[in-house]
């Protein structure tokens, strides 16, 4: 990428919607929490994958345990989400959804309430240091650990969808897509969508979940995260597709991760193309920058290259983000002004 290029996706303005905090964090932050627990003895390898590796998604899994370890109390929260909320606005991320899983630390002390509304604190800290982007936040249920802890997740977000003041917005299911089946968690989605919390659900990461992918299109969600395995060419069905199609259902694609957790084989073969040629609504995310060792400039620019998409049709595909957000209307609003408003400033070249 030369620098006019490079300089162009960095003042693009975005919207990421599927980042998950603890696969967000950086080398910089993993630098700072290392020193804070050099007990643990956990190394830089250990949380992250770098450029040219790849690993399977299983092995990603152990990634995510090394970096829990690392992070366990209000204190690391704190640092982690303020350093990465940063991150997301200087590469030009203007509105931003994070997502995470509450967990409980009988050590620290900390607790999912606890947890929650110190992810709140990180976000309304830079709010108030005039940090430019709006974020907020999806409460992640974890799949593995099944039914009654998906039902209190739930209940837990609903307080939090009335008292939060609009930050959180919804509900993420993920979690190693090996483990468990949603069936089991189908009630407590349910109860969510009731409640009017929204639902992004990572679905068809790995193949062969054709049944558990039919029952959960039928809630329906909000988003799909991933969904690599939704179309027939790669075993998915037609059907499918069709309730995608038919609930006008956006989904969340995530390059660099699908290729370094080997579900995807290479860029070119990204289920992006796909879903792009059908003219269906996409957003391009990062799933896990840290972990991944990407930014969503980089990520825009990879479709770009692998895709052939002009610099116009990086902008609207950007802009059209924006469509797919949780938040308000209003927000929206607001968010595409400020898209005209950077317009006008940069030239988009054809
Ligand atoms: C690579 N593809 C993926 N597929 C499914 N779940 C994933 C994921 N990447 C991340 N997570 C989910 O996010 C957690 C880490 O962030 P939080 O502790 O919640 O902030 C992981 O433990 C996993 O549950
Ligand atoms: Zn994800």
């Amino acid at each position: 990428m030369d620098n006019e290029d490079e300089d162009f996706y960095r003042k693009l303005p975005k919207v990421e919607l599927h980042a998950h905090l603890n696969g967000s964090v950086s080398g910089q932050t993993v630098e700072k929490l290392i020193g804070r627990k050099p007990q643990l003895n956990v190394e830089h390898s250990m949380t992250a994958i770098g450029k040219g590796q790849r690993r399977t998604l299983d092995e990603c899994f152990q990634v995510f345990k090394a970096i829990h370890q690392l992070v366990d109390s209000e204190e690391d929260i704190l640092m982690v989400a303020k350093d990465v909320i940063r991150e997301f606005a200087a590469d030009g991320v203007r509105y931003l959804e994070l997502r995470s899983t509450p967990r409980e630390e009988k050590n620290t002390g900390l607790t999912k309430r606890r947890y929650i509304e110190t992810v709140i604190t990180a976000i309304q800290q830079c709010k108030n240091e005039g940090v430019d982007i709006d974020v907020r936040l999806l409460v992640a249920i974890d799949r593995r650990n099944g039914t009654e802890v998906a039902m209190e997740t739930v209940k837990l977000a609903e307080e939090f969808l009335v008292s939060s003041d609009g930050l959180v917005l919804g509900l993420d299911m993920s979690g190693d897509p090996k483990v468990g089946h949603a069936k089991d968690l189908l009630p407590a989605l349910q109860r969510a969508k009731n409640s009017g919390l929204k639902l992004s659900l990572h679905l068809s990461e790995v193949p062969e979940q054709l049944e558990e992918s039919g029952i959960l299109l039928n809630l329906p969600p909000d988003r799909i995260g991933h969904g690599t395995f939704l179309h027939p060419e790669v075993g998915g069905s037609q059907s499918l597709v069709d309730k995608v199609l038919k609930n006008n259902i956006p989904l969340e694609l995530c390059l660099t991760s699908n290729i370094k957790g080997k579900t995807v084989p290479c860029y070119s073969k990204h289920h992006f193309k796909y879903w792009y040629q059908l003219g269906h609504p996409i957003v391009i995310c990062t799933d896990d920058k840290g972990v991944f060792c990407t930014d969503l400039s980089q990520e825009y620019q990879l479709a770009a290259s692998t895709f052939g998409l002009s610099h116009q049709a990086v902008w609207k595909l950007s802009e059209k983000a924006i469509d797919c957000i949780f938040a308000s209307e209003t927000v929206k609003k607001q968010l595409k002004q400020k898209w005209t408003d950077v317009a006008s400033g940069i030239a988009v070249t054809h």
